[in-house]
């Protein structure tokens, strides 16, 4: 179990999110939602300790969690220009010399051999996911997992989710497409002014689009009546 408490996380003086809570099992794929803005990058980058002022506790299946356990993959990955994929994965694999690069590579078929630096937006994305999964880690956080990638690839990364969920590890995935969150998620959480509003089991997530749906319309309906109103 992964269990996060009295998570609290800002820049400066200013307040992102204030004291979460949010427990996954292992072999979970649990889903963070929320608008732009909501607080969810800085969820994850708070957990690393990539930036954000953080407080809280975190412990993996009973013990403390350090940022260096967990594997995080950032909505725009960033590489340093002159290393080639292989030697990116190298790095990666230091703390998993088990990881078969070449078996792995076969889902995505990147140019290894090339520099980072020539990849597109989309085999970037796919380097830093094998980056993660070559470091063997048993909690990961996904920031936008599927954004920029292809629909081929978008099929392999929930075989990928699939598999990792078979073989137990605990996920933490963002995502604003809702059909993604549907196909892969277990639970999903809502956060909105700095706290989770709501954790939906699978079952629930009908009423989960329609929470989204309340919440935008309420926001919009104003903004719509203005519009609308003949000038
Ligand atoms: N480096 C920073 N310094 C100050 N404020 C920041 C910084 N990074 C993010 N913020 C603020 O923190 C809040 C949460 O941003 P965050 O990027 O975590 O949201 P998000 O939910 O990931 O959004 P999106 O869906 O657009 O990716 C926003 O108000 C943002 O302006």
């Amino acid at each position: 179990m992964l269990n996060i408490s009295n998570l609290t996380a800002g820049y400066g003086n200013t307040l992102i999110l204030d004291t979460i809570n949010l427990k996954a099992a292992a072999g979970e794929v649990h889903g963070i939602l929320g608008v732009n803005g909501a607080g969810k990058t800085t969820f994850f980058k708070a957990l690393c300790r990539l930036g954000p002022a953080f407080s809280g506790e975190v412990s993996w299946q009973g013990a403390p969690l350090s940022p260096a356990g967990m594997g995080y993959l950032p909505a725009e990955p960033y590489f340093y220009p002159y290393q080639t994929g292989q030697e990116y994965l190298e790095l990666c694999s230091h703390r998993n010399p088990g990881f078969r690069i070449d078996k792995w590579n076969g889902l995505f078929q990147l140019p290894l051999k090339d520099l980072t630096e020539t990849y597109s937006t989309g085999m970037r994305k796919k380097l830093a996911l094998l980056g993660i999964l070559a470091g063997g880690y048993q909690v990961l956080l996904l920031d936008e997992p599927f954004s920029g990638l292809d629909l081929e690839s978008t099929e392999i990364l929930y075989e990928i989710l699939e598999e990792l969920r078979r073989n137990g590890l605990c996920l933490l995935l963002s995502s604003h497409i809702m059909a993604t969150v549907r196909q892969v998620c277990d639970r999903a959480s809502y956060l909105s002014e700095g706290q989770i509003q709501e954790t939906f089991d699978k079952d629930d997530f009908p009423a989960l689009e329609q929470f989204v749906k309340t919440k935008i319309h309420d926001r919009t309906k104003a903004a719509w009546a203005e519009i609308r109103k003949p000038s």
